[in-house]
């Protein structure tokens, strides 16, 4: 006998496309969405599991509030040794919190991995399908910029390290336009479930 498992759509986009937007659409639709940015949030959050191992490897970036964002970013977004020294301590964390949701999740028929590194560290084997959310660079850069924090200069960093938004257009399955309004990108997300099977 073979056992069953949902299907899971991974869910991806580049920095300001409206990922975290559409993953609350198809949790409103009833769609289990595991969150990835959360649960590094958790992990790296006050009391969070991963604060000693950052401290030691970025001394000075962790404290009672758990890690100090902004800090991390400066030291590791323009510096791709040390984001790779970060990532080897965040994302092996994620990847147990992802097997832990699809456990509790076993029985549903469909469910959503939210992944904004997708494409870039490799996670497209471990779904059945990508959806890929997707606005013009214009649309991007101006949600982007209008962040409190965020600078032209931080802004391009990250866009360095992501793959190009038309090369992940070009290896989903499907793209979920954000550049519309909120009710066609709704729209756009109830049709792609209703096809995948609801939850
Ligand atoms: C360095 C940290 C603390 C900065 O946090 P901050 O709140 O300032 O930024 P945030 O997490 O919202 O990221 C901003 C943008 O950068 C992108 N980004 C984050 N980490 C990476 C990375 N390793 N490579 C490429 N892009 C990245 C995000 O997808 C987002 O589009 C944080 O990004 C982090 O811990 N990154 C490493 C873990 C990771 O890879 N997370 C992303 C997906 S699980
Ligand atoms: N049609 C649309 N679909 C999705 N988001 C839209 C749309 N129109 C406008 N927006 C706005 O664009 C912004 C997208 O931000 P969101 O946080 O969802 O992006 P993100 O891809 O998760 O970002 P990041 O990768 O940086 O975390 C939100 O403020 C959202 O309201």
């Amino acid at each position: 006998m073979t056992a069953t498992r949902p299907r899971i759509l991974g869910l991806t986009g580049s920095i300001g496309m409206g990922k975290s937007t559409v993953a609350q659409m198809l949790r409103d639709l009833g769609v289990p969405v595991f969150d990835a940015d959360a649960a590094v949030h958790e992990l790296q959050g006050p009391g969070g599991r991963l604060l000693p191992a950052i401290e030691e490897a970025f001394p000075g970036t962790t404290g009672a509030q758990g890690v100090d964002r902004p800090k991390l970013g400066a030291a590791v977004f323009g510096d791709r040794e040390k984001l790779a020294r970060l990532e080897a301590i965040v994302h092996p964390a994620v990847a147990e919190m992802r097997q832990d949701f699809l456990q509790k999740n076993a029985g549903k028929a469909l469910i959503v991995f939210d992944i904004p590194l997708l494409y870039e560290k490799g996670g497209a084997q471990g779904v059945d399908a990508v959806a890929v959310v997707s606005a013009p660079a214009e649309a991007q850069r101006e949600r982007v910029l209008a962040r409190p924090g965020m600078t032209e200069e931080k802004f391009e960093q990250i866009l360095s390290l992501q793959v190009p938004d038309a090369e992940k257009r070009a290896r989903a399955d499907h793209v979920i336009e954000t550049g519309t309004s909120l009710a066609e990108t709704r729209e756009q997300v109830a049709r792609l479930v209703a096809a995948l099977g609801s939850a």
